[in-house]
């Protein structure tokens, strides 16, 4: 019997649905040499396009399609010159994590040639780990706030649930022992100064109990952004508050060669979205040379998260085909120094997956 995935497609503005479009064409490539398995892909439009056009930015139409979609391919949403009357970005993605409680924002960080990090003596796979980031709550938990413009003071909270804690760091622990690699969570948090940090930690330490044979410990924040670029091969999976990670998580990508190369995962218990970390990139928007690796290496992890044999194969062979192209310096689009278009580059991927899938 044939499993059919749908696949929720938000393209959204800038760059997404540039990025968008080659990794669905990819999924399109893969899918005749699966078998028992089908991709249903259902586009939607979302974001500030479509807050212009209708004044909602995630029409209820398509967030009934994402709740009852297996998975959600995300390209970017916002764009930094179209606001709320309240003075914020349009940003659907927020919405839909909140919405569909996708609280575990995982971010994997790989270095797949030494010309794409500024960082000297590191080769391909000596860069490698995971960001995990609350998504759901953290300093987050206040942009419901308005600011008074006129007041004296504006103030956010910061918001740690025990609920909210609790089931990131256990995603993050699983995460490092499915990895299989140095099986170590590092909790970046800041309990030297912060209560909610220290109720934080508290939670961490009592998860980790479950996991004795993952090594857990503590790093505060500031030090934990030193140690990403002075030694970064000492990470392996790192669990953090909502902003700390939104932070971090683009310090880990300049770390191998930029947002392009950054992708990322938003899970929940009953919904996911896969989408790259980097945002519309208006400066390039148009112009056919976004890179479209970090949307395809989202791709990967979609295949991956849907926990089936054939999927699984056709992410490993789409991992191997992106690492295959990386593998020549040359094969590089613009934001990395090189000269490929996002379409030939994908072109270059869409020839090495043949061999990888056979
Ligand atoms: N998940 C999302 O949808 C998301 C994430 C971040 C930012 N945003 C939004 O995107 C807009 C632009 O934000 P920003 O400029 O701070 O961040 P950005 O990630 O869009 O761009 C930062 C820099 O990285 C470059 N870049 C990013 N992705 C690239 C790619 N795939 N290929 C080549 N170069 C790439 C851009 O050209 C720019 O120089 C804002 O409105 C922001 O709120 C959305
Ligand atoms: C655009 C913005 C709302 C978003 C976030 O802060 O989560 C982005 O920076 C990200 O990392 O996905």
């Amino acid at each position: 019997m044939t499993k059919t995935y749908k696949i929720v497609v938000l393209g959204g503005d800038g760059i997404g649905p540039e990025v968008t479009d080659q990794a669905v064409r990819l999924l399109k490539e893969i899918q005749p040499q699966l078998s028992g398995v089908a991709f249903e892909f259902d586009e939607h439009s979302v974001g500030v396009g479509e807050y212009q056009k209708n004044g909602d930015a995630l029409p209820e139409t398509a967030f009934e399609a994402c709740r009852n979609s297996d998975a959600i391919l995300l390209g970017a949403m916002g764009l930094p010159n179209v606001r709320y009357p309240n003075g914020k970005e349009i940003a659907p993605q927020l919405d839909l994590r909140e919405k569909l409680d996708l609280y575990g924002g995982v971010r994997p960080i790989e270095l797949f040639h030494e010309a794409d990090t500024p960082l000297k003596n590191y080769g391909p796979g000596e860069i490698d780990f995971v960001l995990v980031r609350e998504s759901t709550e953290g300093i987050f938990a206040g942009r419901d706030a308005v600011a008074d413009l006129d007041a004296d003071e504006s103030l956010n909270i910061i918001r740690i649930t025990r609920k909210g804690a609790e089931r990131v760091c256990r995603m993050a622990f699983e995460v490092a022992r499915k990895r299989d690699k140095a099986k170590k969570v590092s909790l970046i948090d800041k309990a030297n100064v912060l209560s909610t940090m220290v109720y934080f930690r508290h939670i961490f330490d009592e998860v980790a109990k479950d996991f004795p044979d993952i090594t857990a410990e503590h790093v505060y924040v500031d030090a934990s952004a030193l140690f990403m670029v002075r030694r970064p091969h000492d990470f392996d999976v790192m669990v953090t508050e909502n902003m700390f990670g939104d932070i971090l998580s683009d310090l880990a990508a300049g770390l191998v060669g930029g947002m392009g190369m950054a992708p990322s995962a938003d899970i929940g218990d009953k919904a996911a979205v896969f989408q790259p970390s980097h945002g519309s990139a208006p400066d390039i928007a148009g112009q056919g040379i976004a890179n479209p690796i970090a949307m395809i290496l989202s791709a990967v992890m979609m295949l991956q998260w849907f926990d089936n044999d054939e999927t699984r194969r056709a992410g490993a062979a789409l991992h191997a085909a992106v690492a295959r192209v990386l593998s020549d310096p040359s094969n590089r689009t613009p934001d990395m120094g090189g000269k490929l278009s996002t379409t030939q580059i994908t072109d270059a991927i869409s020839i090495a997956l043949k061999d990888a899938l056979n």
